[in-house]
């Protein structure tokens, strides 16, 4: 009998390697071999088995420090190509490069090319929202609910609030003096966010503090700000852990794709287990301050009170706007302020700019800024349109799936198969941007100097030589509640206060505030005109 169970272990350890070896090194190789058979698909260099091509990912997360800088290094040659097929670990992906590829690809959005159910990473936070779910008429529906919650126009009532939320945080950085800017931004999209969607009434529940599991065992109390900078840090660091890749089933439900995603947490170790609990706090908190708050116009009850979505829909479009507004946002706020320190000259010109429009420090700033004033500011948009094109938040975009056979410039994908859009690489394209390297926002300016030589040397960026916020049916729908919102707090920072960066950052090459950067610069903030 003992025998028996020994042989039936040895069997499954030996059945196990075998998985291994194929999932590992095998499954990889004949995939990356098949695409190397094609011009235009860019292949790495090397075939690293396990991490495969997040090797460059991985090193600068591991450097602790310039992040995104090797899409800068690579895009001459990147460009070069439609596609990219790209190692993930063990798991293979195909990168959208050319606007040729990106044309070809949302045409078949139409038919057969929708979102994959992502069940790794921040997508994992959040897998009920729409950001992991296939464009049905009611995920569509969904995606509208947010443009007209958040749109424009909508968010346009939310100015007021956003100065207040601005002159709360420069009050405490001057204090502070020597400041943690990236907690600053986060704190102040935080902010924003919580009074847009839980409305007037909240702030002491979001000043509550609540229980959070350390690495170490150890329990701390939180904000909730706090645990969502915490937890979605530790669901990136999930998607680097090998371990995810390699034992899936240690993390999500193995049936999770045959059963209803609701019945699917199966978090058997730790770290999912502990970020899984931690993450369940929030959200039980989100729910807590929705159902409590007394204003019943916020946008959170408003999602709140749609019949049709299970209340576990509701929490997580709720935490997904969260999760995808609010550290998107001040990542590229501090992005902004870092470019604007190096070049001097913008931050003067932007100033003289605001100033003309009568945005100037103190009550002229609350009176001034209404939509009307701030589309008059051209270069105030320019300035973080050049941002968001020299340092995405993001590179690329969440995964795509095709649900059969395709072909996209030539190159045949299999159904299933993982695609993303790749975001960086076409906002360095030297054949469509002037100096790509450099920071110039004339260049977004069609009335500028800059604009005119760079028509004239023939670089003129198509639509799609644009890609911060992604194209097609699921692109981002939070775009004019992220640009107006970046432009009210540009402008009233560079109104409020003269600062600087850490020298050492301000000196480092390459620098770069996309989502997981681990760059945490201080800041010197004063009063603006102040000695
Ligand atoms: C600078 C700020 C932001 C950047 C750079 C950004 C960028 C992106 C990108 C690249 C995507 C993926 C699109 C794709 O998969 O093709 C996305 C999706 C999304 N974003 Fe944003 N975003 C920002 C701010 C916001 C804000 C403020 C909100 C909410 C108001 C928001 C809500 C969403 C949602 C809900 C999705 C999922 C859309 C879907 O799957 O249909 N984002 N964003």
């Amino acid at each position: 009998m003992i025998y028996g169970l020994i042989r039936v272990f040895l069997a499954f350890c030996a059945a196990f390697v075998v998985y291994l070896i194929y999932f590992l090194i095998i499954r990889p190789y004949l995939w990356r071999r098949k695409y190397q058979a094609y011009s235009n698909v860019l292949v790495g260099k090397k075939f690293s088995p396990i991490i495969g091509d997040l090797s460059n990912e991985m090193q600068c997360i591991n450097d602790n420090k310039v992040h995104y800088s090797y899409y800068k290094e690579l895009a001459q040659e990147t460009k070069k190509y439609d596609l990219k097929a790209k190692l993930e670990g063990p798991e293979s992906c195909i990168s959208i490069i050319s606007s040729k590829a990106l044309k070809e690809f949302l045409n078949l959005q139409k038919t057969c090319v929708d979102r994959y159910y992502m069940r790794k990473g921040l997508a994992e936070m959040v897998i009920d929202s729409i950001a992991s779910r296939k464009s049905t008429p009611d995920i569509q529906q969904r995606r509208k609910n947010v443009t007209q919650y958040l749109g424009l126009n909508s968010a346009s009532k939310y100015i007021p609030h956003m100065i207040g939320c601005c002159e709360k945080i420069v009050q405490s950085m001057i204090e502070e003096k020597d400041s943690d800017i990236m907690h600053y931004m986060n704190e102040l999209t935080f902010n924003v966010f919580t009074e847009v969607l839980f409305g007037s009434g909240v702030e002491k529940l979001v000043t509550q503090l609540y229980p959070y599991q350390n690495a170490d065992g150890t329990t701390e109390d939180i904000t909730l700000r706090e645990i969502l900078i915490r937890v979605s840090k530790c669901y990136i660091d999930q998607y680097y852990n090998p371990l995810t890749f390699i034992a899936p089933f240690l993390s999500i439900s193995p049936f999770s794709s045959f059963i209803s995603p609701d019945s699917s947490y199966y978090k058997l170790v730790n770290p999912y287990r502990r970020d899984h609990n931690n993450l369940q706090v929030f959200k039980r908190a989100i729910k807590n301050i929705v159902q409590t708050s007394s204003d019943t116009n916020s946008v959170g009850r408003k999602f709140f009170d749609l019949p049709e979505l299970t209340e576990r829909q509701k929490i997580d479009d709720l935490v997904g706007i969260m999760i995808a507004g609010s550290e998107t946002t001040s990542h590229t706020l501090v992005s902004c302020l870092y470019f604007m320190s190096r070049h001097p000259e913008t931050l003067q010109k932007l100033r003289e700019e605001l100033n003309r429009e009568g945005l100037s420090k103190g009550e002229a700033f609350v009176e001034n800024c209404t939509l009307e004033t701030l589309q008059n500011c051209t270069y105030l948009s320019c300035i973080v349109k050049e941002t968001l094109r020299l340092d995405s938040a993001v590179a690329d975009t969440f995964d795509y799936e095709p649900s059969r056979d395709i072909t996209i410039c030539g190159v045949p994908i299999s159904k299933g198969q993982r695609i993303k859009i790749d975001l960086l690489t076409n906002h360095f394209d030297s054949d469509k941007w002037l100096d790509p390297e450099a920071f110039i926002p004339d260049r977004h300016d069609t009335e500028s100097e800059f604009f005119k030589e760079s028509k004239e040397a023939g670089k003129v960026a198509d639509v799609y030589a644009r890609r911060s916020f992604s194209h097609g049916n699921r692109n981002c729908p939070g775009q004019s509640f992220a640009l107006l919102e970046a432009r009210i707090v540009i402008a009233y920072l560079a109104t409020h206060i003269d600062y600087e960066f850490d020298l050492e950052v301000e000196n480092e090459q390459g620098v770069g505030f996309g989502l997981a950067t681990q760059f945490l610069p201080r800041i010197r903030a004063k009063m603006h005109g102040q000695n």
